[in-house]
């Protein structure tokens, strides 16, 4: 079997449509069909491929397959191969795709890119790829922004990790969505365009951008479900970031509650709770298996939406900042406010909210509250609503831990010590809430991982849903 080829014994097939390029030159590419039901008749020596272009900047690299495979459809249908079920110790020939070597999550309110910058010499007679590369590389990494809104994420770089068989540092960087024609152009007077390259991306934006992206860049664009890059992503980030992944002890206690390291690797079932601009939860039953359960647009959008009306905040930073100082109590109705204390028959201790913005109906309450009281109701009702819907999935599914991520959660520990409170407190202590360091680049990074495995296999599938 060619490397990189799985299908796993006893698992249904769907058809494979194959054909060899007879590979002779730097253009010479010549079809040939072959007979996909037994890949296991493909012969040797086979390298996998996506791309054409591939062929030939591997010419200029000097590693070129004498054959290749070119794979459309899918190995089987329950498992799709992912960059996930192809392990560290695969016993294949190094495969270098054309650099860079990037992945793109491009969603509905941030764009996350996840840089690989490999620790070895590049090879000698790529120069041209290699000369732009270092122009790109030097462009990322000399610099913390970008432009009026691109941020790297400096705090969250990763050295020394392995991807298939290369060793390098992760790079972090995010901009707003709102920008990312302007990426676009950016990128091209960099030099991306004139590189023999694939662009692979995930998130809607791969979607709606696609037709720009390809008349801009003229570059073959690769898109993968963003659900299952993000799936591959916390799987890989899991593994090669020792304290990525925790909860809080006492979340609600400022002098005792602190940080403690719990990795979730191996851990399943569990359920991924993604809050980006809307959110989607997730049940991860193992390494490849996972299915989307449930969804609400009540998300990090939500919030920041709802905060900049009623506020006049402009930034997300912002909105945080005067909800970190703000009381809801001044805009929501508690159950003591309707009790006059506990509603002790079904445990609602007095200070539940039992209405969101209850308060604001009354003009006297209105003129009182401040803009940072209406940005931190709105950041605790988006919060509540997410946690008692995690929580519910989480009891529906019959599972104990719950990892929240995404990039609502950047710089907001109000939302995560609500969450972890909530949850301890809804499961009576059974349910645990999990963060992770990375929060928003799951799926830029699983992205990545995709694109560096492109040259291996040309699958392309999402997670089932049953919501
Ligand atoms: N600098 C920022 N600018 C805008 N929003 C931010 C910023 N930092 C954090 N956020 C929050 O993160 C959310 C976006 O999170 P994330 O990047 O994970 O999702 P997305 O991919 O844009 O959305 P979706 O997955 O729904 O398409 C925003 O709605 C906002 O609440
Ligand atoms: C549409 C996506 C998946 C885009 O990332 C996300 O914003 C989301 O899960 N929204 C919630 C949609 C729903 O299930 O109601």
């Amino acid at each position: 079997m060619p490397s990189g080829i799985r299908g796993g014994p006893g698992r249904p097939r769907i058809p494979i449509q194959a054909y060899y390029s007879s590979f002779d030159g730097m253009s010479d590419t010549r079809d040939e069909p072959v007979d996909a039901s037994d890949l296991t008749n493909a012969g040797a020596p086979t390298t996998v491929v996506a791309s054409p272009k591939r062929l030939i900047s591997a010419a200029a690299a000097g590693d070129a397959p004498r054959k290749v495979l070119h794979i459309n459809g899918s190995f089987s249908e329950k498992e799709p191969p992912t960059s996930s079920h192809i392990s560290q110790s695969d016993d294949h020939p190094p495969f270098n795709p054309p650099m860079p070597w990037f992945g793109i999550d491009v969603g509905g309110t941030l764009v996350k890119l996840v840089y690989f910058e490999p620790q070895e010499v590049l090879p000698e007679d790529a120069a041209e790829e290699v000369e732009q590369t270092k122009v790109i590389l030097k462009y990322l990494t000399s610099n913390k922004t970008y432009g009026d809104t691109g941020i790297r994420d400096v705090h969250l770089e990763m050295k020394g990790v392995p991807i298939d068989h290369h060793t390098g540092t992760l790079h972090f960087i995010r901009f707003p969505s709102s920008a990312m024609e302007k990426f676009i152009h950016l990128a091209k007077a960099k030099g991306l365009s004139s590189l023999n390259t694939t662009v692979c991306a995930t998130g809607g934006g791969a979607f709606a951008y696609e037709k720009y992206i390809r008349q801009e860049m003229k570059l073959e664009l690769n898109k993968f479900d963003e659900l299952e890059s993000l799936i591959s992503g916390i799987h890989y980030i899991e593994q090669h970031h020792p304290e990525e992944s925790y909860y809080f002890e006492n979340p609600l206690n400022d002098e005792t509650c602190r940080k403690v390291p719990h990795s979730i690797r191996d851990l399943y079932p569990y359920l991924v709770v993604n809050i980006g601009s809307g959110v989607s939860v997730m049940l991860v039953e193992s390494r490849t298996k996972f299915r989307r359960v449930w969804g609400t647009s009540i998300g990090g959008g939500t919030f920041l939406g709802l905060c900049c009306l009623l506020t006049g905040c402009e930034t997300f930073e912002e909105g945080i900042a005067l909800a970190a100082k703000g009381d809801h109590r001044n805009v929501d109705k508690l159950v003591r406010d309707i009790y006059g204390g506990d509603y002790s028959r079904f445990d609602l201790p007095g200070d539940t909210v039992a209405s969101s913005f209850g308060q604001m109906l009354d003009p006297e309450w209105r003129k009182n509250a401040k803009p940072e009281d209406l940005a931190r109701a709105v950041l605790v009702t988006v919060t509540n609503n997410i946690g008692s819907l995690a929580m519910m999935c989480a009891m529906n599914a019959k599972v104990d831990k719950v990892v929240f991520l995404g990039n609502f959660l950047r710089v907001n520990s109000v939302s995560m010590k609500q969450l972890s409170y909530a949850m301890d407190f809804w499961s009576k202590g059974k349910c645990k809430a999990l963060f992770m360091e990375h929060e928003g680049y799951f799926g830029a990074v699983g992205c990545l991982l995709e694109y560096m495995n492109l040259g291996r296999q040309n699958a392309h599938h999402g997670g089932s849903s049953d919501k």
